[in-house]
């Protein structure tokens, strides 16, 4: 499914006005400050329930004002091969959020109806972001990764969202039992049951969703040629040795945890580990090498769904500034052959002919963005 109907109240410096966008690809260029991020930022509320740049609600409302709405209308898109969407009225799917920031209520809709799990919105929309600070999944920790890996697998298998969420109310009881005075030994037992059980199914998730990626990216690297990914690994870690049973890992180690006061093995603790011959890749890949490892990565997740049928939203922002000219291309050519729906921001005004050869542009919409205004060209 595509986003083609977008409309926002009080949403940074956003006008009200509803816009139509193309199922296909969305070129958005303005100068600084001129509201190109804030319409990426929005689209990414519908689809992730959160802004991808700021950890706080407030910032995204207007100044002033006490509660921002996000409307967000699906069609068909380009997901089913051979009947591509329309471009007209026929929505398969109306999305809403919206933030209450003095009662501290959020409001999701999914076809005028109320829902209360975020996952019931989000499903419908995934949303990629390529921006400045995804460059993190290979530099950062391994929280970096566990959230770009998890973004997958809560797309790919629709129960993960409820058996992670299942996993953490459990993890915070567990936690609480072990930073109690004396520790309760018949309560620890119960929670530890509970926590392998729920474990050891997010770890098969992650598993079954990781080799899939992890296909794709060695597909992706051989079509692309690029040479120096010779000797890089990929590798999962669950958070603990497998070998071993989680329930007896964390009875042997009860003492080691009860000082440190929280759980030190189990799925809070997976990483997706990059290591080029042996070593890690944020130690070795040179800054150029890193980013473009991570488009590689986010151009496999891509494959993973779009293999599922499912279209994936691209946001990519200010991509000009991180990757040259050839790398922009790539990216862009092979969203288009995966059918993506990308929304792209430039300061300049973009030129399509560095993007893709000539005669073979996809089609696309521009817009041109004037103080939170977007105005097609
Ligand atoms: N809560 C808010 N209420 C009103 N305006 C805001 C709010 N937050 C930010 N702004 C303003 O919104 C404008 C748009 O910011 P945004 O980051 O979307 O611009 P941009 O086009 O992406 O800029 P750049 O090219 O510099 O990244 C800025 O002028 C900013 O000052």
């Amino acid at each position: 499914m595509a986003l083609v109907r977008f409309q926002t109240e009080n949403f940074r410096n956003l006008s009200s006005a509803p816009v139509s966008f193309s199922p296909s690809f969305n070129l958005l260029y303005g100068e600084n400050g001129s509201g190109k991020t804030s319409v990426l930022e929005a689209i990414g509320y519908l689809g992730l329930g959160r802004s991808f740049r700021v950890s706080r609600h407030q910032a995204v409302a207007r100044h002033g004002e006490q509660r921002f709405t996000v409307f967000g209308g699906l069609d068909q898109g380009l997901e089913t091969f051979g009947s591509d969407s329309s471009g007209g009225d026929d929505l398969v799917h109306r999305l809403g959020i919206g933030r209450d920031l003095s009662q501290k209520e959020t409001t999701l809709r999914v076809d005028g109806v109320s829902v209360r799990s975020l996952s019931s919105l989000a499903r419908h929309l995934p949303v990629s972001v390529i921006d400045p600070g995804v460059f993190d999944v290979v530099a950062g920790g391994p929280g970096k990764r566990r959230q770009f890996l998890d973004w997958a697998v809560f797309h790919v298998e629709p129960s993960f969202g409820s058996v992670w969420q299942q996993c953490q109310r459990v993890t915070s009881q567990r936690n609480q039992t072990l930073r109690n005075g004396r520790l309760d030994e018949a309560m620890m037992r119960v929670w530890d049951r509970q926590y392998a059980a729920l474990s050891a199914q997010i770890s098969e998730a992650r598993s079954a969703t990781f080799h899939q990626f992890k296909t794709a990216f060695e597909t992706l690297v051989q079509e692309v040629d690029v040479p120096w990914t010779d000797g890089l690994k990929l590798e999962l870690f669950q958070g603990w040795d497998i070998s071993q049973s989680l329930e007896s890992l964390l009875l042997n180690h009860r003492e080691q945890e009860r000082k440190v006061g929280h759980t030190l093995y189990g799925p809070n603790r997976a990483d997706v580990r990059l290591k080029f011959q042996g070593r890690p890749v944020s130690e070795t890949f040179s800054r150029g090498q890193q980013k473009t490892l991570v488009i590689l990565m986010k151009i496999a997740q891509g494959m993973v769904l779009s293999a599922l049928g499912k279209q994936v939203t691209f946001l990519l922002d200010d991509i000009n500034a991180e990757l040259d000219e050839g790398h922009r291309a790539m990216l862009a050519q092979r969203l288009q052959s995966l059918r993506c729906q990308v929304f792209m921001t430039s300061i300049e005004h973009p030129v399509v002919d560095q993007l893709w050869p000539r005669g073979t542009a996809p089609d696309y919409r521009l817009f041109h963005v004037e103080h939170g205004k977007l105005t097609e060209e």
